[in-house]
This record gives structure tokens, sequence and C-alpha cells, in this order.
């Protein structure tokens, strides 16, 4: 069975970049989600995959999942029999609950960096918060901002919008809830991962409703390392051009940049950086997970 292949027992609903989204046939509320070893770097998706990724990333949100303090998504095994998932999928899938997902993209930015860093050096500030003069990029923010997007088309990229504007589209008092989940939730993990030597920069969160109560939960992907922006705390504090270097696909990007013009796909990646890139994944679980 390929990845976008067909899943025995499985309704195959939707293809992201790196993940497939799966609906159990005959219990409405209960999906599968296939993490995939592709990496997707500059919007492509990359070749070869990085054996274990998928793997490796399932690894990373479960762990998370199990020590944040708020209802998540995943399914374990004291709720529902567990139906068969393929054994070679086993360790990249995750059975969960159906939710009434909200249109929402919850980010949270702990230093100015990418886009943040792009909009900043226009207009001074972020997603249209106002920040200090003279910050440098990589800097860290005086305290977390919560910058939510408003979810596009699946594919296409999503839209920066205002705190006032996520509560035009699902009201003040969940626009509020979400903003606070987000903030605390970015505010444990950074403390988790800065006691394993590693700064949480930014992490991108998405959220539903439990059908049945109402109840605010995590969904998706939570901090894994194609949701977030994961440094290493040592070389942050040495400065230099590395300090922000992610801790997964740097790797590849620095490779592309050197071997790829930006036009047309990107070339296959050798073999050796595949290897360092696999074992750049394995380092972070090891280090925050270990
Ligand atoms: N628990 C849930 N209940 C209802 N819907 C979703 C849901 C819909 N879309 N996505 C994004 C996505 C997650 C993974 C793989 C993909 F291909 C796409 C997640 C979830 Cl996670």
């Amino acid at each position: 069975m390929t990845d976008a292949g067909a899943l025995l027992g499985w309704h195959h609903v939707y293809s992201g970049k790196v993940r497939n989204l799966y609906e159990r046939e005959g219990s409405p509320t209960l999906m599968l989600v296939v993490a995939s070893d592709r990496v997707s770097a500059f919007d492509h998706v990359l070749e070869p995959g990085i054996p274990g990724k998928g793997a490796l990333l399932t690894q990373l949100t479960r762990w998370w999942f199990d020590r944040l303090q708020v209802p998540n998504h995943l399914v374990t095994a004291l709720d529902v029999e567990l139906p068969a998932v393929p054994a070679e999928l086993a360790d990249r899938a995750m059975l969960v609950r159906r939710l009434d997902m909200l249109p929402i993209e919850c980010v949270v930015r702990g230093y100015l960096t990418g886009s943040g860093w792009a909009e900043y050096q226009q207009s001074g500030t972020v997603c249209g918060i106002p920040l200090p003069a003279g910050l440098n990029d990589g800097d860290r923010l005086p305290e977390p901002l919560y910058t939510p997007a408003f979810k596009a088309p699946l594919g296409e990229h999503d839209e920066n919008i205002t705190f006032e504007r996520s509560i035009e589209l699902v009201g003040e008092e969940m626009a509020t809830q979400l903003r606070d989940a987000s903030l605390a939730i970015f505010a444990a993990a950074s403390a988790i991962a800065a006691e394993r030597g590693v700064l949480l920069a930014d992490t991108k969160f998405e959220f539903g409703t439990d059908p049945d109560t109402g109840v605010l939960t995590l969904a998706d992907e939570a901090l894994t390392s194609d949701s977030s922006r994961y440094w290493d705390a040592a070389l942050y504090a040495a400065g230099g051009p590395n300090r922000m270097d992610s801790f997964d696909k740097q790797i590849v990007r620095d490779w592309l940049a050197a071997n790829w013009d930006k036009q047309g796909e990107p070339p296959a990646l050798p073999a050796e950086i595949v290897e360092r890139t696999a074992a750049r994944y394995r380092e972070l679980i090891d280090r925050l997970c270990a």
C-alpha cells in the first residue's frame, strides 16, 4: 500500500504534502492521520523521502500530546477497540477522534524570523502588531505573539489575520479560547524544550471542538518539526550565522540553496544529505523525548 493508495477499511479524505487523512468506513467518529517520510522545503515536496521521518514525527506529536494539559484528538486503546492499521503504517499513523475543526491556524511566535521578520523589515510590525524598533532576524520577542491565520483551501497559503478578524470568524469567546490555549501551550512547551537545550522559536496549532461536548480540543499534529521551528539553544547562544539553523531541515535547505536555482522542480537529494537529515530528525527526538 503506498501512502496515497487505498487503505483497507479506511476512506482516503485528503493528501497533504507530507501527510494523509483517512476516515473510518462505518465509524464516522474515527479518523487516521498517516505521516509519510516525505519532506517539503520551499513549498516543494522533495525526493527521496527521509527514512524514519514519518515515524519520528508521529512519536514527537504523541509525546507532546501526552505532556500537554489540554484535551487532544488522539484516540487511546482505552476509548475504543483499535481498528486494524496495517503493520507497516502503525508507527507513523495516529488514530484520532473526528472534531468540528476551526478555520484558524493558531500561530505563536517566540522569536522574530521567517515571514514575521520579512514583515517587520517592511513595517515594524508582525501580523499588524507593532514591535519595538531595532530588532534583528532571530531575536527573541519581548513576549510570545499570537498571530492567527485563516485556513486557506487545502494546498493554498493561509492568510494572516488580526485577532479582531478571528473574532469575526469564530466569535469572541472561541477566538479568546484559541488565543489563550495557544499561548499557554507554547509557554509550557517552550519551557520543556528549553530544559532539553532546544529553543521552540514558533509553532502552529489547529483546534477543533468535540462534536458531543463542544470542548476545545487540540487536533492535527502538535509541536512537530514540520509545524514548528526548533533551534539548538547552545548554537543560538553562541550567535553567528548558524544560530537559527532549523534542527532538521537546515541541511536540506542549505543543499538546495547551493544546488537549485528555485526554477522548476528541485533536484533529488543526494544520499549523504538524506542520511544527515535523518540523523538530525533522530537527534531532535532524542533530545526532546529521551
Ligand atoms: N481530528 C480531526 N477531525 C477532523 N478533521 C481533522 C482534519 C482535517 N484536515 N486536517 C488537516 C490534515 C491533517 C492530517 C493529514 C492531512 F492530510 C490533513 C485535519 C482532524 Cl485532525
